[in-house]
């Protein structure tokens, strides 16, 4: 598992680095980038935070303007931001070009169906293949690991928190899409990545992943911005608060008069999931 350091840059007291490797997972060059806080010392090992990203973009959105840094620095906590989707020749996209689907939109699965079944394999990348890079290259405790993510990303962190509890020990997301089995984004990209059989949507589809007995670590903190314009259509929070309403898990859903869908929502509450994350990890 060799890291290529693409640039590293001092910020806050610590680095900033953004690193190239070759995933096993999807086959292609992966890019990520990772803040490192100043507490990252010889032989320290911080808790580490993953962000994943929404449609249409690459590590490059947060990183530039998700001002995590300096919660980060105060907190202790590693922050790092992968890729979307696989890129690269050959990777397929979209039959038309549109953004929801293909390349900036691996929507975080194993894709079953072809011809993206060999390198859309975002799950794998994410759930294990990240995080055991992350262990043997940085100062990094994967006990004490959180998830979070915006959009299709707040999608990607729901699902993986709800499926793997023990390795993301903390979760919360940003305007994510929570019920991608009912909505028109997840019916386009669950069906093109997994095909017709809804059985094997449920397990990409929070919703259905706490309707069907799944449970996060603990707490969960969601906030979503009342002027998003894909707040009705696609993202559809109150069937979130639903599901935990009747299963009895701890969700806190803020709904934010005023805010967008975009990065100034997200950095305006940055700094309240870092420490969310920071208590409990
Ligand atoms: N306006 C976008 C829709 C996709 C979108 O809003 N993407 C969100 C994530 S779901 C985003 O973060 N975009 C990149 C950015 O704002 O930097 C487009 O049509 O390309």
């Amino acid at each position: 598992m060799t890291l290529e350091t693409v640039s590293t840059s001092k910020a806050h007291g610590g680095t900033l680095g953004v690193y190239k490797h070759e995933s096993t997972s999807t086959g292609t060059g992966m890019t990520f980038s990772v803040f490192l806080p100043p507490q990252a010392v010889e032989g320290a090992k911080l808790p580490v935070l993953i962000y994943l990203s929404g449609l249409t973009c690459t590590h490059a959105n947060v990183t530039d303007k998700g001002e995590y840094r300096r919660a980060c620095a105060e907190h202790g906590i590693v922050f790092v931001a992968p890729d979307t989707s696989p890129r690269g020749e050959g990777v397929p996209d979209d039959a038309d070009g549109a953004y929801d689907f293909g390349l900036g939109a691996g929507f975080y699965v194993n894709a079953t169906q072809e011809p993206f079944a060999e390198q859309y394999r975002m799950w794998d990348y994410i759930a294990d293949e990240l995080p055991a890079l992350l262990g043997a290259n940085f100062p990094v405790d994967l006990d004490r690991m959180g998830i979070t993510g915006h959009s299709m990303g707040g999608h990607g962190a729901l699902t993986l928190g709800l499926t793997y509890p023990e390795r993301f020990k903390s979760l919360s997301a940003f305007a994510p899409i929570v019920a991608p089995g009912q909505v028109p984004w997840g019916h386009k990209a669950l069906g093109g990545y997994l095909g017709d059989d809804r059985g094997a949507w449920r397990k990409h589809d929070a919703v259905a992943l706490i309707e069907d007995g799944k449970r996060p670590a603990g707490a969960v903190l969601v906030d979503q911005g009342d002027a998003d314009g894909f707040l009705a259509e696609q993202l559809r929070p109150e069937l979130l608060d639903a599901a935990c309403n009747a299963a009895g898990v701890d969700l806190t859903l803020r709904l934010q008069p005023g805010y967008d869908h975009s990065y100034n929502f997200i950095s305006t509450f940055m700094e309240d999931h870092i420490r969310w994350h920071a208590e409990r990890l």
